[in-house]
């Protein structure tokens, strides 16, 4: 679906990213991870357009249209605005119909009817990122950019959220990138994982459709734990 051919990327003369290459297939779920810094949100942003490459492209060899959106962890919204004007301002700009019943059932689903009139900046750390989550799945992408989706949650919506992407990608056909930290969430939600490591894909591997391998093959290849000691 998408190749990404010798990317490299510097900033002023700090090389980040050194001749990656990447194919990535349609439906692929993967799971980019490595330590702080590594540049694994880069990596996103040149895929999303975000920033341009010092070098190298990426060729899109799918005709069928691709609805990219993102949730970056530092994004963030006008904090004057109230919730429900934002929220009207993206279905006006991404022609998505919704009346208020339908904005107060979609607010419902995440737990912030109570923060539909309230302003963006009033939010608490994890209410923004559900707030951010719930937009991007308003066009019904089918390619989904997640970086550090679960950051700011409690556990409980951690876990609730992690239910409700499950819950998208089994209704759609998706590509998702999903940048982590926490192996949880990777061996939920991803069926591939690669690692940033010294400015290139270090790892390159497979996750199993059983939840406890897959946490145990992250361990294994991201943390060099052997499991078997
Ligand atoms: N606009 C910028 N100007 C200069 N340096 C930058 C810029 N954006 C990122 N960097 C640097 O690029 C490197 C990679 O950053 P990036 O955000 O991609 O890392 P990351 O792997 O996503 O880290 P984290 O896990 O901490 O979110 C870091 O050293 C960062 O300081």
């Amino acid at each position: 679906m998408l190749s990404l051919v010798n990317i490299s990327k510097k900033y002023k003369s700090l090389p980040i990213l050194k001749d990656i290459n990447l194919n990535i297939k349609e439906n692929e779920k993967i799971g980019i991870m490595g330590v702080n810094g590594s540049g694994k949100t880069t990596l996103a942003e040149i895929i999303f357009g975000v920033i341009k490459p010092n070098k190298g492209k990426i060729i899109f060899s799918n005709s069928n249209i691709v609805i990219k959106n993102a949730v970056f962890q530092d994004v963030s919204f006008d904090g004057e605005l109230k919730l429900k004007s934002i929220f009207k301002f993206f279905c006006s700009a991404l022609k998505v119909k919704c009346g208020n019943k339908k904005i107060s059932e979609k607010f419902e689903k995440f737990e912030l009817e109570n923060q539909l009139n309230l302003r963006y900046s009033n939010l608490s750390g994890g209410q923004k990122q559900k707030f951010k989550f719930l937009i991007a799945l308003l066009n019904n992408p089918n390619f989904l950019l997640l970086d550090e989706l679960t950051t700011h949650l409690d556990y409980e919506w951690k876990i609730k959220i992690v239910d409700l992407v499950t819950k998208y990608l089994d209704t759609k056909e998706c590509v998702l990138l999903l940048i982590s930290h926490d192996s949880y969430e990777v061996a939920k939600l991803c069926d591939r994982v690669i690692v940033i490591k010294d400015n290139v894909i270090n790892k390159d591997f497979k996750l199993s459709s059983n939840f406890e391998e897959s946490l145990l093959i992250i361990k294994k290849m991201v943390y060099d734990n052997d499991c078997n000691n």
